[in-house]
């Protein structure tokens, strides 16, 4: 699996150009606030459609300019860890994670509720409010949400922010155990490059 990404866009007075091909498990996107790191997210998960360009991830083309290719949001099969989580405040955890699994159409299911669930180790706060969720805790529901959506890609918008760094460490090691053990593409957006040299090599950045 791989990302072929060729990206133009012009979004409010930031110009973003943005080239990437890599096949590895975890490619990370780095650059300063304001460089169109969300952006970027949000052009492959077909949430913002590019000026021009061509997005590809294992071989599948979800957008080409070129051709007119543009495959709708829930077609792309992307799943999407917001950097504010995005958990429906009215819904338990139980009923979001059960949210995220009625996304997937069923032959697209590829992990369980009760895999998610000791995955992440997340039993202890089904009954629970996203409201009254750690920071730490609602980032790993929402990671648990995105993975039962049944995605063939993971997009991570700044996982750890505004997380201290005990909690930040967990979900690093949720992250590399993501890499490591589900064999699912990851493209993981941070600041800070510190922060992503421990997870992958292939690190791209937005000036
Ligand atoms: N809907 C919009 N309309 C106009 N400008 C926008 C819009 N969304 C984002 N921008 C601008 O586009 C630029 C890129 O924003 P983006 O959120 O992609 O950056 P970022 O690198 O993710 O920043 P951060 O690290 O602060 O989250 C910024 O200058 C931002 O102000």
């Amino acid at each position: 699996m791989s990302f072929e990404l060729n990206l133009r866009h012009r979004i409010g007075g930031t110009q973003i150009t943005f080239d990437a091909q890599t096949a590895v498990p975890l490619m990370a996107l780095v650059g300063p606030s304001g460089a169109g790191k969300t952006t970027v997210l949000n052009m492959i998960a077909g949430l913002v459609r590019p000026d021009h360009g061509r997005i590809a991830v294992g071989g599948r083309v979800l957008f080409d300019s070129a051709t007119g290719v543009n495959c709708p949001p829930d077609a792309r099969r992307a799943g999407y860890v917001f950097q504010d989580n995005r958990l429906f405040p009215h819904l338990r955890v139980g009923a979001n994670l059960r949210y995220g699994e009625k996304l997937a159409p069923p032959d697209a299911r590829w992990i369980t509720q009760r895999e998610v669930i000791a995955f992440l180790g997340i039993a202890h706060l089904l009954d629970r409010w996203p409201a009254n969720l750690s920071g730490g805790e609602a980032r790993r529901v929402a990671i648990g949400r995105a993975l039962l959506a049944g995605p063939r890609f993971l997009l991570m918008d700044e996982p750890l922010t505004s997380l201290d760094p005990a909690r930040a460490e967990e979900i690093l090691r949720v992250v590399e155990r993501i890499r490591d053990e589900l064999e699912l593409p990851v493209l993981y957006v941070s600041h800070a490059s510190a922060e992503v040299a421990r997870l992958t090599a292939c690190i791209l950045s937005l000036p």
